[in-house]
């Protein structure tokens, strides 16, 4: 099995729940969806080499000729780290949902896998094993998300990120955000590009700690660092 990856490298985890831990990072290519304030556009499109750093921060990239088979990323990936957090990112990650489950049936359970998705395609969830190790990260940017979020199989855990950008509705959020059992997920608000006017955080927290939820606002920390 096949898949064109854009990067494999080992960075710190920039976002969400796991936001400061080392992780190693499979950002594949190809996206279901088009947003405006995308910042890895250059994912949308295949790539001709898979960019490797086989050691973190290094500037030294070994470029690996596309298409990856599920054997070298798993090799890739071990030689980053032995155990730990797994990232996959993108692009969509679920677009190449087998190819994952593949590459985790490789690597084992030595390690936590983190599926970054866009929280679109639902029907992707059935090739990826039931299984406490596997956690979502799922973005709640569109109606999908709610048939996405009670498909998430039951021993994974999961949370919610919500990409605060001006065009993002709060009432459309709240809607949506009603209608799913909530308890114990993690929510966090994530401002887009690290900027937010005050007044429009503002507004953001008072809508959900009146409906009352629990969230933590956390800007993407490698950006600060300069990290990948
Ligand atoms: N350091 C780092 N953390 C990240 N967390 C999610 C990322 C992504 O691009 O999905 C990302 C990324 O690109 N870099
Ligand atoms: S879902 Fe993510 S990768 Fe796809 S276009 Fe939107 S921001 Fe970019
Ligand atoms: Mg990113």
């Amino acid at each position: 099995m096949q898949a064109n990856i854009q990067e494999i490298f080992r960075s710190i985890q920039g976002e969400g729940l796991y936001a400061g831990a080392p992780a190693v990072f499979v950002r594949f290519s190809g996206c279901n969806l088009r947003c405006a304030y995308c910042d890895t556009k250059k994912s949308w499109r295949a790539a001709k080499h898979c960019l490797y750093q086989p050691v973190e921060f290094a500037r030294h990239v070994v470029r690996v000729p596309n298409a990856v088979s599920a054997e070298d990323c798993a090799d890739m990936i071990f030689w980053l780290s032995p155990q730990g957090l797994v990232s996959f990112t993108g692009g969509e990650p679920l677009l190449r949902a087998k190819y994952i489950a593949h590459v985790i049936q490789l690597l084992g359970a030595n390690y936590t896998y983190l599926i970054e998705t866009n929280g679109t395609l639902p029907a992707a969830l059935k090739y990826l094993p039931n299984s406490p190790n596997i956690v979502y990260s799922i973005d709640l940017k569109n109606p999908k998300f709610l048939r996405f979020y009670k498909t998430v199989p039951p021993k994974s855990p999961k949370y919610i990120k919500i990409i605060l950008e001006k065009n993002l509705s709060i009432e459309k959020t709240l809607q949506i955000l009603n209608k799913i059992p909530m308890t114990g997920t993690p929510l966090f608000l994530q401002p887009v590009n690290n900027k937010i006017d005050k007044k429009e955080l503002q507004k953001w927290m008072y809508f959900l700690e009146k409906n009352g939820y629990v969230y933590k606002v956390l800007p993407q920390i490698h950006k600060f660092a300069r990290w990948k």
